[in-house]
C-alpha cells in the first residue's frame, strides 16, 4: 500500500493533471495506491474570497464563483471525451450550484461562520478529486472514488480541527478491507465531525491528510508530489545556488518545514514518523529528478547543516521588569495571556538574568499580543514592576537545521561570525538543547542577504560571492577593473571567491548593477550611469544591502573619503587606495579604524604607503608580535625618485616631471608630489600605525620647490618650474659633486617625523634606488643593527591596483 499526494499545482491545469495520471496509474500497477488530490493551485484563496466578499454584502462574489465553475469546466472539458464528459460536467455543475447557495445564504444573512468557510472550502478539493477521477476514467484506468469526509473524523473546531486519529484510522482501514481496490482518488484536507459537518485540517492539509491514510494503512511509502525537486537548502527564491536535499531526517524535515520550506505541511511528518514510512517529496514536472527522501537515519553527507529556513512577518514581543526576577508564574501568565487570543507562539527566549521573555508571533497577532499581555500584567505595569510590553515589527526568523549540529562544535559561532561580519544585528536567538535548529530573529530587509551568507557559508565551499563598488576609474581604478576580469576565473577555482563589481563611479557618474557589470563594457555603462551624488551612491549601497560588500575608493576625494563612515557602520568594508582619510585629523583616522573593528567588518588601505609594496601590513605584523617601532626612514615617493633618477640637468625638469605624471606615478595633483605633501602623508599614516597620535601639522616638511611653484594652477606650477630651471640644475650639480644622489626622504623617530630633499652617499640604501622605487627602513626591538627593508615599485597604475587588489581578497577572505 501506498499513498500519493497532488499539490495545486500538480493539478491546476489539465495537462498538469494528465501528468498526474500516468504517474499514478504506473504507481498503482506496482502496489496498491491510494491518491490524495490538492485542490487547483488558487481555488482555496477564490473560495474564501468569494466568502468574504459575500458576506460584506458585495455582490463580485458572483463573479468569483463563475470564474471558479468555468476554471473547472474548461478542465474537464480538456480532459474528458465529449462523448463522456456529461457526467463530469454535471457534477461540477452540481458542486458550484452547491457553492453558489452557500454564498447567496451568507450574502443574505451577512455573515460567514467558521463552519460554513469550511464548507465552502471543501469544493476545492472534491472538484480537483473529481477531475483526476473523471481523467483517470478517461484514461481506462481503474479506480474509486471516495470521499474523504466519509473516513476523516475530526473535533468540531472549524478552521483548524483536530483529526480523531483513533477513529479515523478505524474508519480507513475497514474501508479498504471492504472495498479492496487498486487505486483509490481522495480529495485532501477536507473531514467531517461526529455530526457529518464538514470540517478543514488547515492550510495545506491535504499533506495531512496523505500522511493519516499511509498512518493508518502501514504503508510502504508516502509521496508527497509538488512543482519543485524536493525539499531545498534554502528557499531558491531568496538563494539562487539552494539545491535539492537528497535525504533528510523526520526531525530535520519537521524544523525545515515549521521555518518555512513550504513544501511539506509541518503535521504530515508526525503520522509516518511514528511508524518509519518513508516519506519522498518529488516533482510531478520532473519525475525523474531524485527529489527529497525523508527518512529515519539519513547517510552522512559531509554537511553539518542539512538546510536553511526562513520565517518572515514576525514580530518580537519582550516583557521585561525587574519585578520579574526569582518570581515564579510570570511566563505562565504570559504564555497563558496569548493562548486564550488563541496567537501562536513562534519562538520562545528568555535571559538567564530573568528580566526579560521574548516571544516572537506573527505579525498580524502582534496587536492582539500586546492588548493582551498589557491587560494581564495591568496591575504590574501600574506599580512599576514589569514594563508595558515592547514591540518590534519587520522582524524575520533565520535559521539553521541540522541534527549533526549536536556533534560539531562552532557552528553558532560560525553563524554569528558569518552574520556578524555582514552587519547583520541579531535581535534574539534561540536554540532548543536538542541543537537541531539555531534560530536568530533578525531585521526583514536582511533575510536574504543574511540566507545566502549563511548559503555561502554552510554550503558552498567554493563560492563566497563579493560584491565590489568601485569610486575612482581612472589610471588606477581601470587598471584594476582589467586585473579583476584577468582573475575572476582564477579566483573562482582557487579562492572559492565569486568577484562581482556591482558598481562603478567616477567624478561626474555611477552605475549600479545588483547582478555585477560585464568588465568588458563597463564603460559604455558608466557612460550611461546616473549624474554622480555621493549621498545618493552611499543610499543606494546601503539599500542592496548587499553580502560580503566591499567599497574600494581609488580617487583621491575627500568627499568620497567622508563617506567611509556611513559604510563602515553598516559593515560595508572599506578598501582605499585615497590617502586623504588616514592623514586627516588624528580623530576621523582612529574613528574609522575603530568603526571597522565595531562592526566587525574591514578598513584597508595598505597602497597608501608604498603602492603594492606590502609596508602598512609587514609593519603590522611586526607590531602585532609584539615588537616596537623605534625609526623609520624611507623614500616614498615614486614620482620624486622617478624624477631625480631622470634629471641630468639637461633636460628640463619640468619635462621630467610631466613624463612622471604621464607614467601615472603622480598624483591626481602633481603638485602633492613636489611639495613634499603626498610623503608627508605616508610618512603620517607610518607613524600612527605604530601607535603614534600625529597631525599632518606635526610633519616638518622641507620643501625644495621655489616658492613660486605653488602659486596658481598645475599649468602655472609647470610654467614656475621651468622659469627656475637653474635652482633645479643647482641642486642636481651640488649633489653629484660631492659623488652623493638626490632623495626626498621620510623620516620618523622619537614621536616626530620630518620630509625633505637630502644628499645620499653612495652605499646607502638609498642611494642605488631605481626607478619609481620606493623603500622602507624599519627600525625596530628586533631589527636594532639592521633595519627590515622594503624594496620595490613605489607608484604606477598596474603595481598600485595588485596591491588595492590584494586589499579586496583580504576584505573578501576576511
Ligand atoms: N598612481 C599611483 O601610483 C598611486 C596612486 N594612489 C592613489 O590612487 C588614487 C587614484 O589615483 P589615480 O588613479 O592615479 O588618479 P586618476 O586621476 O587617474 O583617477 C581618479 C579617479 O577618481 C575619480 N574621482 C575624482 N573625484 C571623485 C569624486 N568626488 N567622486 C567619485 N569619483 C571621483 C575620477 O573621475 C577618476 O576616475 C589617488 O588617491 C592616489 O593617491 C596610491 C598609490 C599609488
Ligand atoms: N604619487 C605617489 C603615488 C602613490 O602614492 C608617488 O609618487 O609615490
Amino acid at each position: 500500500m501506498q499513498v500519493l499526494k497532488f499539490g495545486g499545482t500538480s493539478v491546476a491545469t489539465a495537462s498538469a493533471i494528465r501528468q498526474v495520471v500516468q504517474l499514478v496509474a504506473a504507481a498503482a500497477r506496482r502496489e496498491t495506491t491510494i491518491v490524495v488530490v490538492s485542490a487547483m493551485g488558487g481555488i482555496t484563496d477564490a473560495l474564501i474570497e468569494a466568502g468574504y466578499l459575500a458576506a460584506a454584502g458585495k455582490e463580485e462574489y458572483r463573479e468569483r464563483l463563475r470564474h471558479i465553475e468555468t476554471q473547472h469546466l474548461e478542465v474537464a472539458r480538456e480532459l474528458v471525451p465529449i462523448v463522456s464528459q456529461s457526467a463530469v460536467l454535471s457534477l461540477v455543475k452540481t458542486h458550484c450550484n452547491e457553492m453558489e447557495a452557500i454564498c447567496n445564504g451568507v450574502f443574505l444573512l451577512g455573515e460567514l461562520s467558521a463552519r460554513t468557510l469550511d464548507r465552502l472550502m471543501s469544493f476545492g478539493e472534491l472538484l480537483s478529486s473529481r477531475l483526476v477521477a473523471a481523467s483517470l476514467s478517461a484514461q481506462q484506468v481503474a479506480h474509486r472514488w471516495y470521499d474523504s469526509r466519509q473516513l476523516l473524523r475530526t473535533d468540531s473546531q472549524h478552521g483548524f480541527a483536530t483529526v480523531d486519529l483513533a477513529a479515523t484510522n478505524q474508519l480507513i482501514s475497514r474501508f479498504i478491507v471492504a472495498q479492496p481496490e487498486a487505486l483509490y482518488v481522495v480529495p485532501g484536507f477536507v473531514a467531517a465531525d461526529d455530526q457529518g459537518a464538514t470540517t478543514t485540517l488547515g492550510r495545506g492539509g491535504s499533506d495531512y491528510t496523505a500522511a493519516i491514510f499511509a498512518g493508518a494503512l502501514h504503508a510502504s511509502r508516502l509521496e508527497i508530489w509538488t512543482d519543485v525537486s524536493g525539499m531545498m537548502t534554502a528557499d531558491p527564491r531568496l538563494v539562487p545556488h539552494a539545491r535539492p536535499i537528497p535525504r533528510i531526517s523526520y526531525q530535520e524535515a519537521m524544523e525545515l518545514s515549521h521555518f518555512g520550506a513550504k513544501v511539506l505541511y509541518p503535521p504530515t511528518i508526525q503520522p509516518v514518523m511514528s511508524q518509519g514510512i518513508p516519506l519522498w517529496i518529488k516533482n510531478t514536472f520532473a519525475p525523474t529528478d531524485h527529489g527529497t527522501l525523508v527518512e529515519v537515519s539519513p547517510p552522512a553527507t559531509g554537511h553539518i547543516v542539512r538546510g536553511l529556513s526562513s520565517i518572515g512577518q514576525l514580530a518580537l514581543l519582550s516583557l521585561e521588569g525587574s519585578g520579574m526576577v526569582g518570581i515564579p508564574g510570570f511566563s505562565k501568565r504570559l504564555f497563558e495571556a496569548l493562548a486564550r487570543e488563541r496567537i501562536n507562539v513562534i519562538l520562545i527566549t528568555q535571559s538567564s538574568s530573568e528580566h526579560s521573555i521574548s516571544v516572537g508571533v506573527n505579525a498580524r497577532d502582534a496587536a492582539a499580543a500586546q492588548r493582551a499581555v498589557d491587560a494581564e500584567f495591568a496591575h504590574e505595569i501600574a506599580v512599576g514592576k514589569v514594563e508595558p510590553l515592547h514591540l518590534e515589527t519587520d522582524l524575520a526568523i533565520v535559521a539553521l537545521v541540522g541534527e549533526n549540529m549536536k556533534n560539531h562544535t562552532g557552528i553558532s559561532g560560525r553563524m554569528f561570525g558569518a552574520l556578524g561580519t555582514n552587519g547583520v544585528n541579531i535581535r534574539a536567538i534561540a536554540q532548543g538543547s536538542s541543537e537541531k535548529n539555531i534560530s536568530t530573529v533578525i531585521r526583514a530587509q536582511d533575510v536574504k542577504k543574511a540566507i545566502n551568507v549563511l548559503h555561502e557559508t554552510f554550503f558552498e565551499a567554493t563560492a563566497k560571492q563579493i560584491n565590489l563598488f568601485v569610486v575612482g576609474v581612472g589610471n588606477v581604478g581601470s587598471k584594476l577593473l582589467e586585473q579583476l576580469a584577468r582573475q575572476q576565473a582564477y579566483l573562482q577555482e582557487k579562492l572559492g571567491l565569486q568577484v562581482r563589481v556591482v558598481g562603478v563611479a567616477n567624478s561626474s557618474r555611477f552605475v549600479l548593477h545588483e547582478h555585477g557589470l560585464a568588465l568588458d563594457d563597463w564603460k559604455e555603462a558608466l557612460a550611461q550611469g546616473e549624474p554622480l551624488h555621493l549621498p545618493t551612491l552611499v543610499d543606494a549601497i546601503h539599500a542592496r544591502n548587499l553580502r560580503n560588500a566591499v567599497f574600494v575608493d581609488i580617487t583621491a576625494s575627500a568627499d568620497v573619503a567622508g563617506c567611509y563612515a556611513a559604510l563602515l557602520e553598516k559593515s560595508v568594508a572599506v578598501v582605499a587606495c585615497n590617502k586623504v582619510a588616514c592623514s586627516s585629523e588624528y580623530a576621523t583616522y582612529a574613528r574609522l579604524k575603530a568603526l571597522a573593528q565595531e562592526f566587525n567588518t574591514d578598513f584597508l588601505f595598505e597602497t597608501n604607503v608604498g603602492a603594492g609594496l606590502p609596508v602598512i601590513g609587514t609593519l603590522n605584523d611586526l607590531l602585532r608580535s609584539g615588537d616596537v617601532v623605534h625609526r623609520i626612514e624611507a623614500v616614498l615617493s615614486g614620482t620624486l625618485n622617478f624624477v631625480f633618477n631622470h634629471y641630468n640637468g639637461k633636460r628640463p625638469f619640468a619635462e621630467v616631471v610631466r613624463q612622471a605624471q604621464a607614467e601615472g606615478y603622480t598624483e591626481p595633483d602633481p603638485r602633492l608630489d613636489l611639495n613634499g605633501t603626498d610623503v608627508a602623508r605616508k610618512i603620517l599614516i607610518l607613524a600612527r600605525e605604530s601607535g603614534e597620535k600625529l597631525e599632518m601639522a606635526d610633519i616638518r616638511n622641507v620643501s625644495f620647490l621655489p616658492e613660486s611653484c605653488l602659486e596658481g594652477d598645475v599649468e602655472a606650477f609647470y610654467d614656475q618650474m621651468a622659469v627656475h630651471e637653474d635652482h633645479f640644475r643647482g641642486l642636481y650639480e651640488a649633489a653629484t659633486a660631492q659623488g652623493k644622489k638626490l632623495k626626498f626622504v621620510a623620516r620618523y623617530a622619537d614621536g616626530k617625523a620630518s620630509v625633505g630633499l637630502q644628499t645620499i652617499v653612495p652605499g646607502h640604501d638609498f642611494h642605488a634606488l631605481h626607478g619609481k622605487d620606493n623603500a622602507v627602513l624599519f627600525y625596530t626591538n628586533r631589527y636594532a643593527e639592521q633595519p627590515l627593508v622594503i624594496k620595490g615599485a613605489g607608484a604606477g597604475a598596474e603595481v598600485t591596483a595588485s596591491g588595492v587588489f590584494a586589499d579586496i581578497i583580504r576584505a573578501a577572505r576576511a
